[in-house]
């Protein structure tokens, strides 16, 4: 029997687990096993020669006394597993709750694999690129927008790779609370992260690292004292750089509708929308919600110049012919606007599929937008899909409505953005009231849109265009009655135009 240095208690050394301090006293209690394991993975690093003493040339041009290549590790199974079991357990004993798991790429990605097959994680991945194929997406494996995602890292230096990959995570709608990596180089990455409220849990850190290696008399302490400097004068997180990163970001809030353009994994429509909403210095949908298709051509030719986009419930015109149609699709041409049939598809699939291609309205061949509930399920999309999609056409999902009592649950809605998220080659935005995806290539269109809010005798809600831009982070205004009922339309659509667009001016 001794007493510990560490616990203070006295314990049995005998057959049990046991290491030697510093102070060589023995001890079995859990900081000091927990120490133990630390002090063999460091020798076991330098081993394989995960850890090196030189000069070494960064990624940053800084020169390194000291580097970090934990991609040798793969060659070591039972180091593998070794580094793998303590990252777990960091993650355990922080007492973090989490839903699922993702490595950094690359190195951490099979380390988070033997985590999640050996405690039954669901795995997410995260490409560096993303496809210019398939699904194009950034995230592969089962994404449930709410739940909470650990993060998997090897080594920490500034944070910023973390970074990147929470922020992919976030963008799926997931929250990334906490991250655990083998090393922490101490340079700032830890009080970055901690800035963006990501807590860094490392197994080990630089300091204890050097501590072991020359207590066990690995390195000498010169190198020790250089290494220690090194790190002390390459801090990459400052508070004074910090303000100056939070000042930018007031500043920019969000993309441009343009930079939304660009990306690659925005769809076709949303391209042509966003970039013509740039070109035409507008946000403003008018619902058309007129009952004669003179109204409604007329309707577009004198609003054409001022809108996006015109909607239409094909199925209150009483007097529809394809004539008019041929007419209509001639002033989207002449004035740059989108044709968005606010058809609101709830049917099977199958039932979709004929209401979306035939019958008396033949949408699919006039319409570039067309919406869907998503109460079937994924069917529904499936079968406008099976229409639209080769006809170059995008789908919008409502996932929140602006009548009052709306049965459209915050549930509801996210499971409207992930049936967004599996169909990204036909689905490129939402009906909604408020920005419901985190994904810059979605586009949001909000209805219930007057100068003055309030709402009619049937239920309907109004908010104003400075609300849903830049409060609520929509993109696109809808706007039927407060223009129809005004006696100078054009006067009033401008009036909304300039309204949702100096909104999204104010939020760049
Ligand atoms: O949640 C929704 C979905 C669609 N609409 C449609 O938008 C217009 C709104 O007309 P206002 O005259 O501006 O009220 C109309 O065509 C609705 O069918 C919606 O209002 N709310």
């Amino acid at each position: 029997m001794q007493d510990c240095g560490v616990c203070k208690l006295r314990r049995h050394t005998g057959n049990e687990f046991y290491t030697q301090l510093p102070s060589r006293e023995f001890c079995t209690c859990a900081a000091v096993m927990a120490a133990a394991a630390v002090e063999s993975l460091v020798l076991k690093l330098q081993d394989v020669q995960a850890v090196k003493f030189g000069t070494f040339k960064l990624k940053s041009g800084l020169n390194s006394p000291i580097y970090f290549d934990l991609r040798v590790i793969v060659a070591y199974p039972d180091l593998m597993n070794q580094v793998s079991a303590l990252l777990h357990q960091r993650a355990v004993e922080t007492g973090v709750k989490f839903d699922c798991v993702c490595g950094v790429p690359y190195t951490a990605l099979p380390l988070a694999t033997i985590i999640c097959s050996t405690h039954h994680y669901p795995m997410l991945i995260r490409r560096k690129e993303a496809k210019d194929y398939g699904t194009k997406r950034l995230i592969e494996g089962t994404v449930h927008p709410g739940e909470v995602c650990l993060i998997v890292e090897d080594v920490v230096t500034s944070g910023s790779s973390v970074m990147e990959t929470a922020q992919e995570l976030q963008a799926q709608g997931l929250k990334v609370t906490d991250a655990v990596v083998l090393l922490d180089r101490e340079q700032g990455g830890k009080e970055r992260l901690s800035s963006e409220g990501i807590a860094l849990h490392p197994v080990v850190s630089v300091s204890q690292l050097l501590d072991v290696l020359l207590r066990s008399g690995r390195i000498d302490q010169q190198t020790f004292s250089s290494v220690e400097k090194f790190i002390q004068e390459n801090q990459t997180f400052t508070l004074a750089g910090m303000k100056e990163k939070e000042e930018k970001k007031n500043v920019s809030r969000e993309m441009s509708y343009s930079a939304r353009a660009a990306l690659s994994s925005t769809h076709p429509i949303a391209k042509r929308l966003f970039m013509l909403m740039e070109e035409k210095r507008t946000n403003l949908c008018v619902s058309a919600d007129v009952t004669h298709t003179h109204e409604l051509l007329e309707l577009a030719d004198t609003l054409g110049p001022l809108i996006c986009v015109i909607k239409t419930h094909v199925d209150i015109l009483q007097d529809f012919s394809s004539d008019a149609i041929d007419k209509l699709k001639e002033l989207s041409a002449k004035h740059n606007f989108l044709i968005f049939e606010d058809r609101k598809f709830a049917d099977i699939g199958n039932t979709v599929k004929h209401q979306y291609e035939g019958g008396v309205y033949c949408i699919s061949s006039w319409s570039h937008i067309i919406n869907a509930h998503s109460v079937p399920g994924p069917g529904v999309v499936a079968g406008l899909k099976a229409v639209g999609r080769s006809l170059g056409h995008g789908c919008l999902l409502i996932a929140q409505m602006s009548s009052q009592g709306a049965l459209t649950t915050e549930q509801y809605t996210q499971t409207t953005v992930k049936m967004a998220d599996d169909h990204p080659d036909f689905v490129f935005g939402f009906i909604s009231g408020s920005k419901v995806s985190a994904k810059p290539e979605h586009v949001h269109m909000t209805p219930g849109v007057r100068l003055q809010s309030g709402g009619d005798d049937l239920g309907q809600q109004y908010t104003t265009p400075d609300e849903v831009i830049r409060s609520k982070g929509s993109d696109v205004i809808i706007v039927g009655r407060g223009i129809l009922s005004a006696s100078d339309r054009k006067e009033e659509a401008e009036k909304y135009r300039k309204a949702g667009w100096e909104a999204y001016l104010s939020r760049l």
